[in-house]
């Protein structure tokens, strides 16, 4: 595949506390393994998959940024040109849980006010440490406006699906963008397109 051979970029960025899984997150995704003593991130690492979506290629510019405290004006400054966030917790450390209105304070910040972010609860493969609650962690989402899902970077629960549903989403933010940039005979044609056409 030549370097141009693709119907849409999109840039997602993951961001969230030290240690909450996003390198295994992203590892998984696009390797397919889960990396035995995974260190931290310093700073950001960046990772390509190229999906394909209902016949489109879809490429995926994936940034991992580093958790670490220290880090943070070094990640901020990628948040601006993402398309989307993924803030992600452990589900067994609450701390991890309740340091998340802080990050919606740097995407307010720092992020475009398109921005899409997805909520996600990892480690769900450790159930019998689990400290927050499903329905908190939904609550919570739905308070802001963000989808929810739980993953498990270990045992490749729901990884995949987070990306390409995140994917499919953005298509369809684009295609939405672009029918309404083109001037159509008639008010309101076009804005029929189905937004989650390829994740139903
Ligand atoms: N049981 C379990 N452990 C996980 C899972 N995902 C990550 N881990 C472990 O959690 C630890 C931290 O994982 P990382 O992926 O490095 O976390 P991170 O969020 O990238 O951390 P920073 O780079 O410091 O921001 C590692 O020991 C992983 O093996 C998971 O789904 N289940």
């Amino acid at each position: 595949m030549s370097m141009e051979d693709y119907d849409y970029l999109f840039k997602i960025v993951l961001i969230g506390n030290a240690g909450v899984g996003k390198t295994c997150l992203v590892r998984r995704f696009t390797q397919g393994l889960f990396p035995p003593g995974q260190g931290a991130t310093i700073g950001v690492d960046f990772m390509i998959k190229t999906v394909d979506l209902n016949g489109e290629k879809v490429k995926l510019q994936i940034w991992d940024t580093a958790g670490q405290e220290r880090f943070r004006s070094i990640t901020q400054s990628y948040y601006r040109s993402a398309n989307a966030l993924i803030l992600t917790y452990d589900i067994t450390c609450e701390e991890s849980f309740r340091c998340l209105p802080e990050w919606l304070r740097e995407i307010e910040q720092y992020a475009s006010n398109k921005v899409i972010t997805v909520l996600v609860g990892n480690k769900i493969d450790l159930a019998e440490k689990r400290e927050v609650p499903r329905e908190r962690a939904e609550e919570f989402s739905e308070s802001q406006d963000m989808h929810y899902m739980e993953t498990s970077a270990k045992e490749s629960d729901n990884v995949e699906k987070l990306f390409l549903d995140l994917a499919c989403q953005l298509i369809g933010e684009a295609k939405h963008t672009l029918v309404n940039n083109v001037a159509s005979p008639l008010p309101g044609e076009g804005r029929n397109i189905s937004y989650l056409n390829c994740c139903n």
